[in-house]
């Protein structure tokens, strides 16, 4: 091992030159993302705090990781009950749910934040934690769609910023995309890559362009399956039973849209058409914003594209 990579890998946090891996995890946003970002952190041995803006939140945060786990362990431990019960809680043990941002970020090697998909509310948060958090501290946003250096400006630590991208369900989906900013310093990029990685995920890395890589194929996919349903070229319940049968995915675009939340799907849609007017991909969806304006946001509230049992 090269004196340098000694370093790198002993040192402790003293300078932005150095960084230590991390250890410590504070992830704001405790709903389908950041749950699952949190159940995978605890999982893997690091000391995670989940922060969420109500107690009632929280708790029902914890309840989902616990199910998701019973349903992990199930595979991970079969016929092991002894097992399956040390491993929830073995990672339960490394999870603190909290509901106070500031105090949650004191000792945090990273800050993941996950919460909604709206610009100036993640500003406004970062602008919080940058006073709170330690210098050594890095920020990553788990954005769908909102290019990081937007994001990092509320921050005066852009040399500790970046992107890491899970897919949902994250205890599932084994891809994170990791994204730099010009300003990302290399130590900090190496160290969210290698959290990445110490998560369980494979690293990808990509510019800071809008939807990193995933999403920006997803768009056209998505946006035109709409658009055929629509048109009344075909039933949504077709369309994902072709989709599902013809081209092997998992998921049709109906139950992938109702099950990553429209709410989130409308917040990106929105801001891509703001940012991008004229580009026919982002134009509004006239079903997507009456699902919506209808408080039916898919899965998570019950009725979206589908009806599911709650
Ligand atoms: C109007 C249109 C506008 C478009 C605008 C722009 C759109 C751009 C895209 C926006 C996307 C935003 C989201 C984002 O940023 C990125 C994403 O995350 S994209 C989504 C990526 N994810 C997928 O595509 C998921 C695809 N689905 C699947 O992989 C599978 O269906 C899934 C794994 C979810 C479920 O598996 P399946 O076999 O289909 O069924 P089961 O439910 O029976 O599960 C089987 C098995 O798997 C385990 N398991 C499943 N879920 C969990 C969980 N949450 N936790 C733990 N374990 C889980 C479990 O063992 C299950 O077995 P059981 O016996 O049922 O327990
Ligand atoms: N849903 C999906 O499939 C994916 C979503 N993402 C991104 O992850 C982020 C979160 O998305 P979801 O988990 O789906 O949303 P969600 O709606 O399930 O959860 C968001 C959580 O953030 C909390 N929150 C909002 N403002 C907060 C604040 N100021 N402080 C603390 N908590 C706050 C809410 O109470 C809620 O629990 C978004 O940026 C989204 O684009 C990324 C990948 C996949």
């Amino acid at each position: 091992m090269s004196f340098s990579s000694k370093i790198f890998v002993r040192g402790l946090a003293t300078s932005a030159k150095q960084w230590s891996p991390i250890k410590t995890v504070t992830i704001i946003g405790s709903g389908l993302m950041g749950s699952g970002i949190a159940q995978v952190a605890a999982s893997t041995g690091h000391k995670v705090t989940v922060v969420d803006q109500t107690q009632d939140i929280v708790d029902k945060a914890s309840a989902s990781i616990k199910k998701s786990l019973s349903r992990v362990v199930k595979k991970k431990f079969p016929d092991d009950p002894k097992a399956q019960q040390t491993y929830i809680a073995d990672t339960m043990g490394h999870l603190t749910l909290q509901t106070d941002a500031v105090s949650a970020v004191k000792s945090a090697d990273l800050v993941v934040e996950a919460i909604v998909e709206n610009l100036d509310v993640k500003r406004k948060l970062f602008a919080t934690l940058d006073e709170a958090a330690p210098q050594h501290t890095v920020f990553a946003s788990n954005t769908s769609s909102i290019p990081i250096k937007d994001i990092a400006v509320a921050t005066k630590r852009g040399d500790r910023f970046g992107g890491l991208h899970f897919f949902n369900p994250v205890p599932m989906m084994k891809l994170v995309e990791v994204i730099r900013i010009p300003e990302t310093s290399e130590e900090t990029y190496n160290a969210l890559e290698a959290f990445g990685k110490a998560v369980g995920k494979k690293t990808v890395q990509c510019k800071d362009e809008k939807g990193f890589i995933v999403n920006r194929l997803l768009v056209p996919y998505m946006v035109e399956s709409i658009r055929l349903a629509e048109r009344g070229d075909a039933s949504t319940r077709d369309i994902d039973v072709a989709m599902k049968l013809g081209a092997g995915y998992p998921m049709g675009p109906f139950e992938l849209l109702d099950y990553v939340g429209l709410d989130t799907i409308k917040f990106i849609l929105d801001g891509w058409h703001e940012s991008d007017p004229t580009n026919p991909l982002f134009q509004p969806c006239e079903s997507l914003n009456k699902l919506v304006k209808e408080n039916k946001f898919g899965m998570k509230t019950g009725e979206g594209f589908y009806s599911y049992d709650k």
